[in-house]
């Protein structure tokens, strides 16, 4: 399916499709609840995000020439795999607590040791997750640096539940703690900083 039409670009896909498991749904629903008092947010995710408040960053590191042609190919790494197959995903934030919790369900498409998640799959969705809880607050940001500590392998295809916390705003640098826990919260697979 071409990934390039219009309808597509602006399609939100932080939302249920037909791919996603029984679990993964209870905690969308559990999280849609917890937004009904405004406290939580629903955070809407795109196959190409608009780059507003991009331009300065851009200027700085990209040659314009290209930035044309190229945004138009261009897709969010995470929302580049047909459905089911990569990250299924959505995120909810709480700006009061400055939190950013992601409820995950990795594809077939996500392996690495066979039956496991892929180490830079996980990397990539604590990226995003604790990017997006300090991009709340620095609307820009760019991740300096990332530690990860694998504590238990991921089952490919589980659920899973990531909790990004802004620990310290220094200035224009953001703290970000980010864990990664089991469907039903047992198991902590990977926790990060
Ligand atoms: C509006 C948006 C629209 C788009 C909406 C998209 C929506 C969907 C979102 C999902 C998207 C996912 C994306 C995830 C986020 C990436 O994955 S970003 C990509 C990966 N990261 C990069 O490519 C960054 C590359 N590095 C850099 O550009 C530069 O090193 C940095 C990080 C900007 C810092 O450089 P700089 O601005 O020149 O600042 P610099 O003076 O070097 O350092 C500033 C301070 O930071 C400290 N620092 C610098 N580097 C480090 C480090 N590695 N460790 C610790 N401290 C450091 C310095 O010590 C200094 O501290 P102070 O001395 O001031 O206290």
């Amino acid at each position: 399916r071409s990934f390039s039409s219009e309808k597509d670009i602006h399609k939100d896909y932080a939302v249920p499709n037909p791919t996603w498991s029984e679990d993964l749904r209870l905690l969308y629903e559990q999280f849609m609840k917890k937004c009904e008092d405004g406290s939580w947010e629903r955070l809407p995710s795109y196959r190409q995000h608009p780059a507003g408040g991009c331009s300065d960053f851009q200027a700085r590191h990209l040659d314009p020439s290209a930035m044309k042609e190229l945004t138009s190919r261009a897709r969010l790494f995470t929302r580049s795999f047909e459905d089911g197959l990569g990250f299924e995903y959505v995120m909810f934030c709480n700006d009061a607590e400055k939190r950013v919790v992601c409820i995950l369900q990795g594809g077939p498409h996500l392996q690495g040791m066979p039956g496991l998640f892929h180490g830079g799959a996980i990397l990539t969705i604590i990226d995003a997750t604790a990017g997006m809880c300090a991009k709340r607050i620095g609307k820009v940001v760019l991740t300096a640096n990332l530690n990860v500590n694998f504590k238990r392998p991921i089952p490919l295809c589980s659920v899973v539940v990531l909790n990004a916390q802004l620990e310290k705003a220094e200035g224009r640098k953001f703290f970000v703690s980010c864990t990664v826990h089991s469907g039903d919260g047992r198991t902590l697979h990977t926790e990060a900083t």
